[in-house]
């Protein structure tokens, strides 16, 4: 699997039947889907509404403790599948320390021509996630049914598509959580069910915070192994580290040792990985972004010379960004 793969007819047929039926059983209970933008300003500044609401269209119900029907068939055999990853060449060295999971998201994009726009799921390899598994439940879908999976090639500034992938009853797709596969949801126009489940690294994981504390939590994350302990270990980097996660009662909640743990395994806020990774580009339309949110005029925000301007967006992820300059499309 260089980046993504698909199987078809991946459960047992009645297994697939209910996860369906409980999908659309729990519609009614299911919420708007949350990006990590938004939860991370969760609050509901202004800020979180823009960069949140018009990212994803679909809603969502978790199912963390797999009670959902047919869940836990599920599981068995999608977490069998990533064990056989484990051991095959090109995959292993990726999955070395992904011994954990998520319970399961199910998810309904309404036939309203709702989407997901272009991301990456774990955009700054901070949260843990390293591989993706989506289980597709629409019997009968057709082209004109919309729902593509768009995977591009890497990485978020590419726009070459690699391949658009049809969400089929009891279609698997498998891809990785990283740069490596910009994916987004084209339009649906009729109701689209999928399960979707998140593979953990935990080596990763215990570099911040909120990931290494849900390490700790089983009602968030599952073990793959069972052997909550003899994973955390593998994942340390260190003797010190070793012998600090050997002391830690599992299945606690922290306090005060927050701040020991924070220095021993370097733990850094997503805003400074952030600002590592940007680009001077990046920081420059970030700060600009920021500083018409705060209500500066765009020409003023984006340093253009008036005759540059040419409209004012209603909605900032309008704007469409040429040559450096910064045109605002034409919303109305
Ligand atoms: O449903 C899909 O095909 C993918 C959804 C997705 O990209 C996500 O939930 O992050
Ligand atoms: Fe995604």
């Amino acid at each position: 699997m260089e980046h993504f793969a698909v199987l078809d007819g991946f459960l047992p047929e009645e297994v697939c039947q209910e996860l369906e039926d409980g999908a659309r059983h729990a519609k009614p209970e299911m919420v708007r889907g949350a990006t990590g933008a938004a939860a991370k300003v969760q609050g509901g500044t202004d800020l979180a509404k823009v960069l949140n609401q018009p990212s994803r269209g679909d809603v969502v119900k978790f199912s963390d403790d797999g009670q959902m029907p047919g869940c836990q068939d599920f599981l068995r055999d999608l977490d069998a599948l990533v064990d056989g990853l484990k051991s095959c060449e090109d995959t292993a060295p990726k999955l070395r320390c992904v011994d954990w999971a998520n319970g399961a998201m199910f998810a309904i994009y309404p036939g309203g021509a709702s989407r997901y726009i272009k991301h990456v799921d774990n955009t700054l390899r901070t949260d843990g996630r390293r591989l993706t598994a989506v289980l597709y439940l629409n019997r009968h879908w057709t082209e004109k049914d919309g729902g593509c999976l768009r995977i591009f090639e890497p990485t978020m500034q590419s726009c070459q598509v690699k391949r658009d992938v049809e969400p089929l009853w009891n279609r698997l797709v498998l891809f990785w959580s990283t740069q490596e596969v910009p994916h987004e949801v084209l339009a649906s126009y009729k109701d689209r069910l999928a399960v979707s489940v998140w593979f953990i690294c935990g080596e990763e994981s215990l570099r911040s915070s909120e990931p290494f504390q849900r390490l700790f939590c089983p009602t968030k994350l599952r073990c793959l192994s069972g052997d909550r302990r003899q994973c955390l270990l593998r994942a340390a980097r260190s003797e010190e580290e070793r012998s600090s996660l050997a002391k830690l009662p599992l299945a606690t909640s922290f306090g005060a040792e927050l701040e020991e743990l924070s220095r021993l395994f370097g733990w850094r806020s997503e805003e400074e990985v952030q600002r590592e990774q940007d680009t001077a580009q990046d920081q420059a339309i970030r700060l600009a972004v920021q500083k018409a949110l705060d209500g500066h005029r765009p020409e003023e925000a984006f340093g253009l010379k008036a005759h540059k301007v040419i409209e004012i967006p209603k909605n900032p992820l309008d704007f469409e960004i040429v040559d450096d300059e910064v045109l605002f499309g034409l919303v109305d």
